[in-house]
């Protein structure tokens, strides 16, 4: 199962209730690539990285993660695949120092995993974690809880990290922070990364390969260097 795409979703259906949402969804990722999804408000995006997860349940279609068909199975299914999500709310416990907040990631690391030395890798990336390590995440900027979040995602050692929005609220200098830290992550780690995002003209800086969504489904793939030569891509929305 080496040669399989880290990521490789077919035909996804998905919806809430009786309102069907996502219409026939299929995309990729590959170890070491970043990938943006990128669409209107309501094009379906956040559906669509939930059902990867397997938050929302797809009514058809299949979602494969490391090369095992994780479609209809609990969340921890795609976790044990590989798989982690930051959602696009700031997500740390609030009243527990970042050193805590990371130790709770790394629960979700796989068995055999040296705890201390990923302690030391996440923190390399993120020397703030390092140097404010005992203080409660919630007294951090919103920038910093971006990164504690982050790292806990990265304690467990995924090979797939599904990001909603992480520039939401954040400077243009944070958001090129850890962004910049997202694609050493796929250089140097072989992390895939499948990234939602509305700040496209950074988020495309960093993307090997985007998607554009509109009402459901995918509308058009192009390598992130075309797109950057577009004069306009909001027009494809
Ligand atoms: N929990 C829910 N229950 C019912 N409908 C929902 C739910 N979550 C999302 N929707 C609807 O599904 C559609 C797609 O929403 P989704 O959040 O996937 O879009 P999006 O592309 O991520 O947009 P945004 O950036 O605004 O979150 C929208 O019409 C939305 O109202």
């Amino acid at each position: 199962m080496t040669d399989a795409p880290l990521l490789e979703v077919s035909d996804l259906v998905a919806g809430y209730g009786r309102k069907e949402v996502l219409h026939g969804v299929g995309l990729r990722v590959d170890a070491g690539e970043i990938v943006t999804l990128m669409g209107h408000n309501g094009a379906g995006k956040t559906t669509t990285i939930r059902s990867i997860l397997g938050a929302v349940r797809p009514r058809a279609g299949t979602v494969r993660i490391t090369g095992r068909d994780t479609t209809r199975r609990p969340v921890r299914r795609a976790v044990a695949a590989g798989a982690a999500m930051i959602p696009s709310e700031r997500f740390v416990f609030p009243d527990l120092s970042v050193h805590d907040n990371l130790l709770l990631g790394a629960a979700n690391a796989p068995s055999g995993t040296d705890t201390a030395e990923r302690l030391a890798t996440v923190r390399d990336l993120f020397p703030i974690l390092e140097d404010r390590a005992k203080q409660p995440a919630g007294s951090m900027s919103g920038g910093q809880q971006r990164m504690v979040s982050l790292g806990m995602a990265l304690m467990a050692c995924p090979k797939l990290l599904l990001l909603d929005e992480p520039s939401l609220g954040l400077a243009p200098s944070v958001v090129e922070t850890i962004f910049g830290r997202l694609r050493s992550l796929a250089d140097h780690e072989d992390l895939g990364i499948l990234l939602l995002e509305q700040n496209i003209k950074q988020a495309l800086q960093i993307t090997d390969r985007a998607y554009v969504m509109r009402s459901g489904q995918i509308i058009l793939e192009e390598p992130a260097a075309k797109m950057r030569q577009r004069p306009n891509f909001w027009d494809l929305f």
